[in-house]
């Protein structure tokens, strides 16, 4: 049965200089697994700490996370493990290859098929014969299929993705989105991507647009119809 990540009267707010900064305020939200999100709204209203509450990363000021497997609520630990992430910046390690950054979180782990896995993983994202190149003598597409593949090896139930394209000239965002949602979708993970691009935002079957501290929800079907 999948899993589903819960946000209750969630709110979120910092303290600057003495003066408080309130993000967003009481969000109710459902994040379930095998399903993709996008949130979208202007800059600094608060996506990327929303996703980071989201993966259990961050604590919010107010309400709580819940996480739910099997209709069972489930510590945040088992949920922090479940999850891969991509960034804008790719961070990938510079002094290893290609094939050594996706098999390192296998390695963590302790499984001992690491590297084999990792090959398969660089294979589907059509990076075959760069296995052993660092991320320098890489594209910034390329580096971004890397991160992708390094999210996915260990087939985590959720990704989550922080601006995946917005490094990225418009075909490679294009290569980058499409893999980002068709291993998402086969693997059964949940994706949600935080984007300033309304294209990448419209592929997710359901948008979330964070502004002025509250987050209206939009469907919208045609997520196959516009590419980033
Ligand atoms: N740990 C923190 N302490 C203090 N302020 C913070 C902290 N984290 C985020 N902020 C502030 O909260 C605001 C929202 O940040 P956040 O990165 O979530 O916005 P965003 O919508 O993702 O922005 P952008 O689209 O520009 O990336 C910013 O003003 C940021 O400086």
């Amino acid at each position: 049965m999948n899993s589903q990540i819960q946000l209750i009267n969630v709110s979120q707010q910092f303290s600057d200089q003495g003066a408080t900064v309130h993000l967003f305020s009481n969000l109710n939200l459902v994040i379930q697994q095998g399903r993709s999100y996008a949130i979208t709204g202007p800059s600094g209203s608060g996506k990327s700490s929303l996703l980071m509450i989201m993966a259990g990363l961050e604590q919010p000021h107010a309400g709580r996370l819940s996480y739910f497997t099997s209709n069972t609520i489930a510590p945040l630990d088992s949920l922090r493990r479940s999850t891969g992430f991509v960034f804008q910046q790719f961070h990938l390690l510079p002094e290893l290859s290609a094939l050594h950054n996706v098999a390192l979180p296998l390695k963590l782990r302790g499984d001992k098929y690491a590297e084999e896995k990792a090959e398969v993983w660089l294979a589907k994202v059509g990076l075959a014969n760069r296995m052993n190149h660092k991320p320098t003598t890489l594209s910034g597409g390329e580096q971004q299929r890397v991160a992708l593949a390094r999210a996915l090896v260990f087939e985590p139930k959720y990704i989550f993705a922080d601006e995946p394209t917005g490094n990225l000239d418009a075909n490679s965002a294009h290569d980058v989105a499409d893999l980002l949602f068709s291993c998402c979708e086969e693997q059964n993970a949940a994706l949600v991507v935080v984007t300033h691009c309304q294209k990448l935002a419209r592929r997710a079957q359901r948008v979330f647009n964070l502004e002025f501290g509250h987050c209206g929800v939009q469907r919208d079907d045609a997520r196959r119809g516009a590419l980033c």
